[in-house]
């Protein structure tokens, strides 16, 4: 099991001004969506996760073993973290040599290396780039491509900070493919997200952070219940929760389909 238990987790980059402070949870096989406002501490979360930071108080257990007790590379071989900032991790001079570097970095041999970059580029649409400087793409693109990176990594966790961000409805549509692949695949996925309604409906689990700590945690449609508690975080609920709300309609909506299907129901009977 890909389980990664986190025991009363504390962080700060500076001492005196804590970042994280005190996170106790288990993550497991479900989607998972970590929602909250900026500089609530996700991204440092992960961080954490990754093994490219080590707790200031608390533990995290991969497998049952402390974080600190694993190298980088062993770590690599399990965990993938898509940077939310593609910059921050593209430094190659075309598209196939940035997506084979974690292959090749975690012990594939060139053949595999370039079977796993190829195969991963297909998944987001950008394998007849293969020559190109990845800052000759757009943003959007070079998002991809480091989505691209760690999926032919084949990582046992797959962990993605704002995927989201600067993609279109395609764009979008393509992730969520390859999010549900991934889970169908058995891997856990972890993903920090400030759209809701990407969160609501691609995930099964939310965790909404606030300052630094959990304020909620449960099944997506549990916690974008909770208006009051999002509120606390200074976040909305998601876009179709709102509408169905505004209508007058009783129960719980999260996607396009629900509510369509609720407003059928409502005019047929
Ligand atoms: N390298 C760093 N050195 C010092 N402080 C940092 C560093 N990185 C982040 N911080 C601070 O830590 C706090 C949490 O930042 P973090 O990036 O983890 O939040 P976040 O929830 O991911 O925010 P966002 O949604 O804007 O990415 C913020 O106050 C931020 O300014």
């Amino acid at each position: 099991m890909n389980t990664i238990q986190v025991n009363n987790l504390h962080f700060s980059y500076t001492p005196g001004s804590s970042v994280l402070n005190g996170i106790d949870l288990e993550l497991d096989q479900q989607t998972t969506a970590i929602v909250g406002q900026n500089g609530a501490g996700k991204s440092t979360f992960v961080k954490l996760l990754k093994g490219l930071l080590y707790p200031t108080k608390g533990e995290i257990l991969f497998k049952g073993k402390n974080t600190r007790d694993y190298t980088a590379a062993s770590l690599a071989k399990d965990i993938g973290l898509v940077f939310q900032n593609p910059n921050d991790q593209i430094f190659k001079n075309n598209v196939i040599s940035e997506v084979m570097f974690g292959p090749l970095n975690i012990g594939q041999d060139d053949q595999e290396a370039r079977h796993n970059a190829i195969s991963a580029l297909k998944k987001v649409q950008l394998d007849d780039k293969l020559d190109t400087n990845p800052y000759d793409l757009s943003l959007s693109e070079r998002k991809m491509i480091s989505i691209a990176s760690i999926l032919a990594m084949n990582t046992n966790i797959v962990i993605f900070d704002e995927p989201t961000m600067g993609q279109d409805f395609a764009g979008k549509e393509k992730l969520k493919e390859i999010i549900w692949d991934l889970r169908d695949q058995g891997k856990l996925i972890i993903c920090i997200l400030h759209d809701m309604d990407f969160a609501a409906e691609v995930f099964e689990r939310t965790i909404v952070f606030n300052q630094g700590n959990v304020l909620a945690d449960g099944p997506s449609r549990e916690v974008f219940k909770q208006k009051n508690i999002l509120q606390q975080a200074h976040l909305e609920q998601p876009s179709i929760t709102q509408i169905a709300n505004e209508l007058g309609l009783d129960g719980n909506y999260l996607t396009d389909e629900e509510l369509i299907q609720a407003l059928k129901e409502k005019m047929t009977s």
